[in-house]
């Protein structure tokens, strides 16, 4: 059974179809690209697989259960975590309580537990700091764990941003342009991270990219998306060699 499964997949914005009919599949531990020209449909696609927003049409499956009836909360706890484009981090928090907060949002105890101190709440809430240490550990951020969010350079607050999701234990990660305003160096460092990521945490990835290179060294699949429509599947060397594509996207790169 594949992971996610999207069937004839659409949303419409009054009369403009920004995705349209879109199917695919994406397989445990891949890591799959989403690639596209501006307002092809990517970021609406993770709205619509994450329940930010509904469907018009058609069906998202995880794990073989339908999700686009499910709340996102609900999706979140069945154990797809995301990034956004714009950075959504608490500015004001610590790099520390900043994923701290994503840990408690997966919580297993109740408030109850948390007022009266029980043992468990005691333990849970142990557990979770030495979490959120490993998670800083393995993004590159425990030197700036005390800082505010807001005075880190912005190739960090793109890993913190990462290091929230992954408090979630996700099994399927949504990363929405994560290299974005990244020098070259960081996006190299950022794709062997992301690799590094799927190996430890046996995660599976779809990922939104602008940036060709990126996505064609590090994607196992890519799916193209045009005017909301899907104009391609398959592997870096197939997708780049399609005349569609070449047309649509990578002509003018
Ligand atoms: N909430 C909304 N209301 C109306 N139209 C919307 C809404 N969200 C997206 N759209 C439109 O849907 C289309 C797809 O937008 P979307 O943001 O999904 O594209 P994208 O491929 O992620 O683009 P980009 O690469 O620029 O982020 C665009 O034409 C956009 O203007």
């Amino acid at each position: 059974m594949s992971l996610l499964q999207l069937e004839q997949v659409t949303r419409r914005f009054g009369g403009l179809v920004a995705v349209n009919q879109v199917s695919f599949k994406v397989e445990v531990g891949e890591i799959f690209g989403l690639i596209g020209p501006n307002g092809a449909g990517k970021t609406t696609l993770f709205n619509l697989i994450t329940g930010l927003q509904p469907l018009s049409g058609g069906e998202i499956c995880f794990q073989g259960d339908r999700l686009d009836r499910q709340r996102p909360d609900q999706i979140a706890q069945r154990g797809i975590a995301r990034t956004f484009q714009n950075l959504r981090l608490f500015n004001q928090l610590s790099v520390f309580e900043n994923v701290l907060v994503a840990r408690h949002r997966q919580a297993r105890t109740s408030l109850w537990d948390e007022l009266i101190g029980s043992s468990r709440a005691t333990r849970q809430s142990r557990g979770d700091r030495r979490r959120v240490q490993e998670l800083l550990e393995l993004l590159e951020l425990s030197d700036q764990a005390d800082q505010p969010a807001a005075s880190l350079a912005y190739g960090d607050r793109r890993r913190l941003e990462i290091a929230r999701a992954l408090a979630l234990e996700p099994q399927l990660l949504l990363l929405d342009e994560p290299a974005a305003g990244l020098n070259p160096r960081e996006k190299q460092d950022l794709s062997d991270r992301i690799r590094a990521i799927r190996e430890q945490f046996q995660l599976t990835v779809v990922l939104i990219e602008h940036h060709v290179p990126l996505v064609m060294g590090l994607c196992d699949r890519i799916a193209v998306l045009d005017f909301g429509q899907l104009i391609a599947l398959g592997d870096p060397a197939t997708v780049r060699q399609d005349p569609a594509v070449i047309e649509a996207y990578l002509g003018d790169e």
